[in-house]
């Protein structure tokens, strides 16, 4: 091929592109070069003008998964803008590519998906059981950028879109969490938008409604049992590994207990996470760690009650106990007594008589002398706990007589109803306000609006506690130190981070998280903290990395961190690689 048949390729490519085409925005001279002239109209706009412009579009549509489907249409069809629009206006966006939205968009997915991107352009790798044989092919199909074969992906998000949010067996359905959670790396944390693939199995589904229903993309059969699914999991994995040595891996929304078979299989061989037992624990830790300072009793003299003992609710329950070990010195059993789980029949005990779950052994009680306690209001009698955790996905389990209870037994109650999209969560901020007379310490899995006070007119901002804090900067840490593997430690060093990234005046102001639009500082600091973990733990292969930790020069470390995150000014840069001559 000549010299001018490659360029032409580019040229093509350029225009097509959704990574380097900046549309209204390519200066005059770029279209020239790159023979886009005549391809938009003639104005040339500022990055500004069209952000402007595609927020009042958003702003337009009548719905959020309207606007979920325009944003989609956005990111597959112009990165740069949507990725600057996202960061500009993160508190609005967030919430529409992000819980809650997400999980409307993963219920309705297969009705949507063909508005999501142009054709050619994948929303994500769909990788079904009838594909096992020729997997490794089928991956390397997932190329949205080819202009740029050399970046090798450097994150995937996998789901089976068997437990999404709190919303159940999605199927395909699921694609919209990996895409979700991937944004939220580039967005929150600055990994490359090329590096990344979101990849849902389909393994089938046990959804009925979507069996039946007509336009359900996915494999239209039951779910395969577990002598398939471990088998094709690890053909996944394993192609994945030998095609990108270095890629890490995010296990997200995979069934309880699949999720802890997979993470027990691989955690000590692979590098990877999963983000809804050990990114989970360690959000939740860190708005922990901050909300007993506000509590103002003692770690020690806690009582830590779970409503919900699935993956999530006995993740964050590990986190908590190497805290009381870690922090507070006390021994593994004696930490482990700070927990209670309740679970679909209720205080969940050795003794109960029905065949405990594996992963919820660990915390099954033994000190209930043959009593059992079947619903939450006889358990909060028999624990009196300091601290509510919901993540059992069951909408307005925390009623006005739990929180009153809750506010009856403590001076500052704290009660964290974890489980999403909102409608799902186990109360809202206004009824924990309410019903604890405003003294309540309070953190939801999805954001919900500040609560005014009707007599005083003081308004309270609730916390947010979702992963989101977490799985960007320790992916980012990841990535940037190269540990073989994602160790105990490392997590234990991000949930530390992130309790200590909020600043003065977020502390000030009662805050268990920092405010969202500072994601991405938060994100530095874990990946800082995380990097720095990997060095003292001896697993880092950066050297870069090493040197600067090994040099206790913090801030030369945050700037590392930093300089590594991708912006939008990248794609002006690659585009006049096209055109050296301008
Ligand atoms: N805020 C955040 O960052 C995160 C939030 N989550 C949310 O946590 C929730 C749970 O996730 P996960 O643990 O993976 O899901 P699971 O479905 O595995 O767990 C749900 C748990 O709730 C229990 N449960 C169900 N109904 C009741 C009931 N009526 N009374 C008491 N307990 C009940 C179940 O009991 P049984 O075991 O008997 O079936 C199970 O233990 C989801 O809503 C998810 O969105 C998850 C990850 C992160
Ligand atoms: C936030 C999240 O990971 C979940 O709800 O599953
Ligand atoms: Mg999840």
């Amino acid at each position: 091929m000549t010299v001018s048949e490659t360029n032409n390729i580019h040229i093509q490519q350029i225009s097509k592109s959704s990574y380097l085409n900046q549309s209204t925005a390519t200066p005059t001279e770029l279209r020239n070069a790159l023979r886009l002239h005549g391809l938009s109209p003639a104005k040339v706009e500022s990055f500004d003008t069209q952000k402007k412009r595609a927020l009042a579009q958003l702003r337009s549509k009548s719905s959020d998964i309207e606007k979920y489907v325009f944003l989609a249409w956005l990111r597959n069809t112009n990165v740069r803008l949507f990725y600057g629009l996202v960061s500009d206006q993160l508190e609005e966006t967030l919430p529409l590519i992000y819980t809650p939205t997400v999980g409307t968009a993963c219920q309705n997915y297969s009705s949507i998906y063909p508005f999501l991107a142009p054709p050619g352009q994948p929303d994500g790798l769909f990788l079904s059981i009838n594909d096992l044989p020729n997997l490794t092919q089928i991956i390397q199909n997932y190329r949205p950028y080819p202009q740029n074969p050399e970046l090798t992906p450097q994150i995937a998000v996998i789901t089976d879109g068997s437990r999404i949010l709190g919303l159940g067996d999605l199927g395909v359905g699921g694609m919209g969490i990996p895409v979700g959670k991937l944004q939220l790396y580039v967005a929150g944390a600055g990994v490359d938008p090329r590096r990344t693939i979101p990849i849902t199995l389909d393994l089938g589904t046990n959804n009925e409604d979507k069996l039946k229903d007509e336009f359900y993309l996915g494999l239209r059969q039951k779910r395969v049992g577990d002598d398939q699914f471990f088998p094709f999991v690890d053909a996944v994995i394993q192609s994945l590994t030998s095609l990108y040595p270095k890629l890490l891996i995010q296990f997200e929304d995979f069934s309880s207990e699949h999720a802890f078979q997979l993470l027990e299989k691989y955690q000590p061989t692979n590098f990877c996470f999963n983000d809804d037992i050990q990114g989970t624990g360690a959000v939740i830790l860190a708005g922990f760690m901050n909300a007993i300072n506000l509590a103002g009793i003692p770690a020690k003299d806690h009582k830590i009650l779970f409503f919900g003992a699935g993956s999530a609710a006995v993740g964050v329950a590990k986190q908590l106990a190497a805290y009381f070990v870690n922090d507070h010195g006390m021994s593994e059993d004696e930490a482990r007594e700070m927990v209670w789980l309740v679970d679909s029949k209720g205080l969940v005990t050795l003794d109960r008589g029905d065949r405990l779950a594996e992963h919820k052994l660990y915390f099954a009680r033994k000190d209930n002398s043959g009593s059992q306690y079947p619903d939450i209001a006889s358990v909060i009698e028999h624990v009196r706990p300091t601290a509510l955790f919901g993540l059992s996905s069951q909408a307005g389990a925390f009623s006005e007589q739990v929180l009153k209870s809750m506010a009856g037994l403590n001076e500052r109650p704290i009660v964290f109803p974890l489980s999403n999209p909102a409608y799902q969560a186990e109360c809202s901020f206004e009824q924990a306000m309410i019903h604890t007379k405003g003294k309540v310490i309070f953190a939801s899995g999805t954001a919900f609006p500040k609560y005014t006070d009707p007599n005083t007119g003081l308004i309270s901002a609730p916390g947010q506690g979702n992963n989101m804090y977490i799985f960007p900067g320790l992916g980012l840490g990841g990535i940037l130190a190269q540990p073989d593997t994602i160790s105990d430690r490392l997590i234990y060093s991000a949930a530390r981070a992130c309790a200590n990234a909020l600043t003065v005046e977020e502390r000030s102001q009662g805050l268990l998280y920092p405010v969202l639009p500072r994601i991405r500082q938060v994100s530095a600091e874990v990946a800082a903290a995380v990097v720095a973990e990997s060095v003292a733990e001896g697993t880092a292969r950066n050297e870069e990395a090493i040197k600067l930790v090994n040099a206790h020069d913090r801030s030369a470390l945050l700037k590392f961190v930093t300089s590594n995150m991708w912006t939008t000014n990248e794609v002006e840069e690659e585009i006049t690689t096209f055109a050296p001559h301008l």
